[in-house]
């Protein structure tokens, strides 16, 4: 379970995360959406301890992130700039994750088989394309068997065959009892993948409801269209001119 409490984050320039209370909960996909520059990536990155919050906490099975002993075990991430080492190859790579977090060479042949990477164990990271990327991502993500995994823009990169098979491995780890937030921009892909959603708008929450009642709640309009009527006054820029 994920639990953000009061979370706030001020830059210099503004306020990124304002007063964020929701909690991801085990058991189903949770969709973490909101337009370009709501706060998405930065709730993220304070989730998984790669900022500090102004304010209030995020929490992981109880506990702040930093502390979390072996964090690869307990929660696995995928970010949108994945830093990869250019010439380390695909196998070395989760090597030297599953080395830092005391997990067997074993495992490193599991998470590439369920990745479809086996055939570019020996790819050099800069060699990769961008779906293979997203899935050397995942592989790393799946590494620890985390019972919490957090996804931002997984389906980038991926071709219609990727999409379909983050979208099932998303559901399957859900219905495997384990928490699964993930961000996207794609209303339709998350309409098939989200049970849950959380939309947040200039950092604050506009909706936290299961995606069903939400569309519901909208009249019977496609996801898409809810989402753009509850974040119309959220945006930060609009294309044509002031907000
Ligand atoms: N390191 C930083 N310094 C200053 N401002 C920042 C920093 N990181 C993010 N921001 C600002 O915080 C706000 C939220 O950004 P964030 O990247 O979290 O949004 P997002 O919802 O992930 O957007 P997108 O959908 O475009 O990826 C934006 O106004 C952004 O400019």
């Amino acid at each position: 379970m994920i639990e953000v409490s009061n979370l706030t984050k001020r830059y210099r320039g503004g306020t990124a995360v304002d007063d964020l209370t929701f909690t991801v909960e085990p058991g189903r996909v949770t969709g973490f959406l909101g337009p370009n520059g709501a706060g998405k990536s930065t709730t993220i990155r304070l989730i998984l301890g790669l900022d500090r919050p102004t304010s209030g906490s995020a929490m992981i099975g109880g506990r702040p992130y930093g502390s979390i002993e072996r964090p690869l075990t307990a929660v696995g991430a995928l970010l949108e700039a994945g830093d990869l080492h250019p010439t380390r190859t695909v196998r070395e790579h989760l090597r030297w994750l599953a080395r830092s977090n005391g997990i067997g060479e074993r495992r490193i042949g599991e998470v590439l088989e369920a990745t479809g990477m086996s055939g570019a164990a020996r790819k050099r990271a800069k060699t990769l394309s961008l779906g293979m990327k997203q899935r050397l991502g995942v592989a790393a993500a799946l590494l620890g068997d985390p019972g919490v995994l957090v996804l931002d823009e997984p389906v980038n990169g991926l071709d219609p065959e990727g999409v379909v098979w983050i979208r099932t491995l998303m559901k399957r780890m859900a219905a495997e009892g384990r928490t699964v937030l993930v961000s996207s921009h794609l209303m339709a892909e998350m309409a098939l993948t989200a049970e849950h959603l959380i939309v947040i708008g200039r950092g604050r929450l506009l909706a936290d409801v299961p995606t069903e009642a939400f569309v519901a709640s909208h009249s019977g309009a496609s996801l898409e269209e809810a989402f753009m009527r509850l974040t119309s006054e959220s945006v930060e820029f609009r294309a044509g001119g002031a907000r």
